[in-house]
């Protein structure tokens, strides 16, 4: 560790999967300090053990030291809910300043919006991560509000791809990249449980169809990145002529799967932007985080 992320200390606020899913990938690949990683919630004690046992970082929900965490953080990570961006905020109103680097996970959150809630001109990175940083094979959409200087941009480019890809786009294209990357893992989950269940019906055993599903989504998509050819050329090599995939394929279109899809990403998109619209850009006053 000898680059300026392992120096920094680094609040979440929230503790739930986005933030395990970032800390655990920073702090496996030595990205990231655990002495130097602090993690907070509302109230939930058992969560916060098991954080502090698993990577060896500093957790609390006590009011006085969580003030301290964010006080004292050279970048704050938001990780909760849009729900509860307003009461959070006025929270944390008072304990940042414009030194320090603030990171935003929440889907549909504008970097406006977060300005004007914390009535700041701080550099902030609005962010759309997805599950799968868990296990490093993350997407992260990223955009940089105009306060973020070169060496923040590197500093928050550096801890996502310590769990994943970055993509850097303009802000107005992070919803629909959430209907892409941030949703998208649970398309594909969708879809595997389909493909499950229908195996089951046709007659396999439960095993057996979750064991070919699994690696039948696994291959395709190493095919995709290993071959870097087109999924569509790679569809026409498994179609046959008049064959079996091509009347699955054909089955699969007079269900308009490919419409079913796209409607899926531009819905998330819209929930993403309207969460985003429903939490009001005035702060209340609220309690210690
Ligand atoms: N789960 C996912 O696949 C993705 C989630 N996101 C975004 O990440 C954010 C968090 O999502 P999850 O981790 O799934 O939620 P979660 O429900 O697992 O965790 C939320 C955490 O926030 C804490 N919290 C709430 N208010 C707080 C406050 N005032 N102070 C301190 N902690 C507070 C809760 O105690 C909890 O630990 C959301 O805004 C979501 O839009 C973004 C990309 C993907
Ligand atoms: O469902 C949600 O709102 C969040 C954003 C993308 C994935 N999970």
């Amino acid at each position: 560790m000898s680059n300026a992320l392992s120096q920094a200390k680094i609040a979440f606020v929230g503790a739930g999967s986005m933030a395990e899913a970032i800390a655990r990938g920073l702090i496996q690949k030595e990205v990231a300090n655990p002495q130097h990683v602090y993690m907070m919630n509302r109230s939930n004690q058992d969560r916060l053990a098991y954080l502090r046992s698993e990577y060896g970082l500093q957790a609390s929900s006590d009011p006085a030291t969580k003030d301290t965490f964010i006080r004292e953080a050279d970048v704050v990570v938001l990780c909760m809910k849009p729900k509860d961006v307003e009461s959070a905020f006025a929270e944390l109103r008072p304990l940042l300043n414009e030194g320090q680097l603030l990171i935003s996970v929440i889907a549909g959150l504008s970097i406006e919006k977060a300005e004007k809630l914390l009535q700041s001109n701080m550099p902030i990175v609005r962010t759309m991560p997805n599950t799968s940083s868990t296990i490093g094979l993350g997407a992260t959409g990223m955009s940089f509000s105009s306060k973020v200087n070169d060496t923040f941009k590197q500093l928050a480019i550096q801890m996502f791809e310590a769990v994943g890809i970055v993509t850097i786009v303009d802000e107005d294209k992070l919803e629909v990249l959430t209907g892409v990357s941030g949703s998208g893992p649970a398309y594909v989950y969708y879809f595997m449980e389909a493909m499950i269940k229908a195996g089951i019906e046709g007659g396999l055993n439960e095993e057996d169809a979750k064991q070919l599903t699994l690696q039948t989504v696994l291959g395709a998509a190493h095919m995709v990145k290993i071959t870097k050819e087109d999924p569509a050329e790679l569809r026409r090599k498994v179609t046959s002529p008049n064959g079996a995939t091509q009347a699955s394929i054909e089955a699969l279109d007079r269900y308009q799967f490919s419409e079913a899809v796209a409607q899926a990403v531009f819905h998330s998109a819209a929930r993403a932007k309207e969460m985003g619209e429903q939490i009001a850009s005035s702060s209340p006053v609220g309690k210690s985080v």
